[in-house]
């Protein structure tokens, strides 16, 4: 076999490719004939030659990894800015690659159409494909076994290799037109990772977990009827790592990040036709989901309005009738009931695979609605910055895991709040600094902190005294002034009745 795939590869070399289509029709059909192997080809193309075949693709990707050792020509290609180029074999190239014991050919190679017709793609009329040729006692393993691997394997590459995406939502007046699209994206290169992210190391666990799980419940999802999506509301005060942390997800799932911003999105039907433009392993975020909408408004408004009206007014129908009223009113773009239907509604749950993540400084301003367990699988808060938190930054800025004020910075952080953003702030070191330097700062910044703290519980103390204090001289002079008048009435009564 060896000899006779020599031969077929000198013949590949030196044959002008042009001669070799007609040549190749016979040789095949000899070589059938007289070998007992069987060959498989997978072709660029599906038969509509619209769609790229998977399966070729997944070969490539393959063949690519493993034949870079022992093809002698090669194609390269850069996937990744920072990263090595990759290497996928070159047309009539030939590799060999063993499974199980057993040894299997692989040959890249194209037809070129018989008659050169003009054409505005001319390179889409090249026809290339990979060959497999195998001895046909194998034929068990190989289509059995062996495919499975390579299209498993294949298809794994090409999630390594994928270069991720962050999107951005363009205003509807950019949608149409030559090339405009809904979402705009750049590569997603940021570098943070739960490894860097400062948090206690249980709770980073947890969610490490969570997202494991989601990622492959696939079938699970599938067994309960419900939608392969999951909601995360992460809330806390600004500089906390919730976006650092909607960073640190994408990168632990390899997930794309479609970065919605809702105030450019006019109504509910725009925002549904972005969503179905997103594609699957993906997390979709709204940042401060407080800001962007006015819901608690509009919740608000309408229980005030409820109150008002008379229980016969509270039926369901004319509720959502007002609520659409209201939002025709308003001018409203996107509503409460759009955003819900975002998050469970029917549409959502079209291609699968997507995180939703909502960010808020202000949990408690939120609508009950939008936040009510199902509809938001789980919440996480981001807190100020605990002693284990601060030993993650002091280990990402500093590469320091112990140091003598350890200590002293683990008082004071339970003694009062700052954020590990200013924590991380306080320990980047500046020009030469040496670590001892930032250290300090930090003690320094959490001692004037807890000094300010000090100082304003302090002046609240002293207001809420004073407030208390002018109160009760308040009630003490009405109820003085209420009483002396009760005494005059009663005076009066008895001298009316002592006089009578
Ligand atoms: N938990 C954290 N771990 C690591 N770095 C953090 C953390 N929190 C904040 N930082 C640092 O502080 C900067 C600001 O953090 P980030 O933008 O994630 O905060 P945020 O909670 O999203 O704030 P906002 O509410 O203002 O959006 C980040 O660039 C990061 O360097
Ligand atoms: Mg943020």
């Amino acid at each position: 076999m060896t000899g006779l795939v020599l031969a077929w590869v000198m013949f590949e070399q030196y044959f002008p490719y042009q001669l070799r289509g007609y040549l190749q029709k016979y040789s095949q059909k000899l070589m059938s004939y007289a070998y007992p192997y069987i060959q498989v080809t997978f072709h660029e193309f599906t038969s509509e030659r619209l769609k790229r075949s998977e399966a070729f693709s997944a070969i490539q990707n393959y063949l690519g990894s493993n034949s870079t050792k022992t093809a002698k020509r090669l194609k390269a290609d850069v996937v990744r800015n920072n990263e090595p180029v990759v290497l996928t074999m070159d047309d009539y190239e030939e590799v060999t690659d063993v499974f199980e014991g057993v040894k299997v050919w692989w040959s890249s190679s194209k037809t070129v159409p018989k008659t050169q017709s003009i054409s505005f793609y001319p390179v889409a009329d090249e026809r290339r494909y990979y060959r497999l040729t195998f001895h046909k006692s194998h034929r068990d393993v190989i289509t059995e076994k062996y495919l499975e691997h390579v299209l498993k394997e294949g298809k794994a590459i090409a999630v390594r290799n994928r270069q991720r995406k962050l999107f951005t939502n363009n205003p509807s007046e950019k949608w149409y037109g030559w090339k405009s699209t809904k979402w705009s994206h750049v590569v997603f290169e940021h570098p943070a990772t739960f490894d860097t992210l400062a948090m206690e190391t249980k709770k980073k666990e947890e969610i490490k977990k969570d997202l494991t799980k989601f990622s492959k419940g696939k079938d699970y999802y599938a067994k309960i009827g419900k939608a392969w999506k999951r909601g995360y509301l992460l809330y806390g005060p600004p500089g906390t790592g919730k976006s650092t942390m909607i960073s640190a997800m994408a990168n632990f799932l390899d997930y794309d990040v479609y970065d919605l911003e809702l105030t450019t999105v006019k109504d509910n039907s725009e925002l549904r036709k972005l969503l179905i433009e997103t594609t699957g392993k993906s997390i979709i975020v709204i940042e401060d989901i407080d800001c962007s909408l006015d819901l608690t408004g509009q919740r608000k408004k309408t229980e005030k309005d409820d109150d008002d009206k008379s229980d016969k007014e509270k039926d369901p129908v004319s509720e959502k009738k007002k609520e659409a009223e209201d939002e025709r009113k308003s001018g409203s773009k996107v509503t409460l009931s759009g955003l819900l239907n975002f998050i469970d509604g029917l549409w959502s749950a079209c291609g699968g695979e997507r995180i939703i993540v909502f960010t808020t400084n202000y949990v408690d301003k939120l609508d009950p609605a939008l936040i009510r367990r199902g509809r938001m699988d789980k919440h996480i808060e981001l807190s100020y910055c605990c002693f284990e938190a601060f030993k993650v930054l002091a280990k990402n800025y500093l590469e320091l895991k112990s140091h003598e004020t350890f200590g002293k910075i683990e008082e004071l952080l339970g003694e009062t709040k700052m954020t590990p953003a200013d924590v991380a702030e306080n320990l980047m070191p500046r020009s030469d600094e040496e670590d001892e330097e930032c250290l300090k700062r930090l003690i320094e910044g959490l001692e004037t902190a807890k000094e300010e703290a000090r100082k304003k519980a302090e002046e609240e103390a002293v207001s809420k005294a004073e407030k208390a204090d002018k109160e009760g001289g308040e009630t003490s002079s009405q109820v003085a002034k209420e009483n002396c008048e009760i005494s005059a009435e009663e005076a009066k009564e008895n001298g009316v009745i002592a006089g009578g």
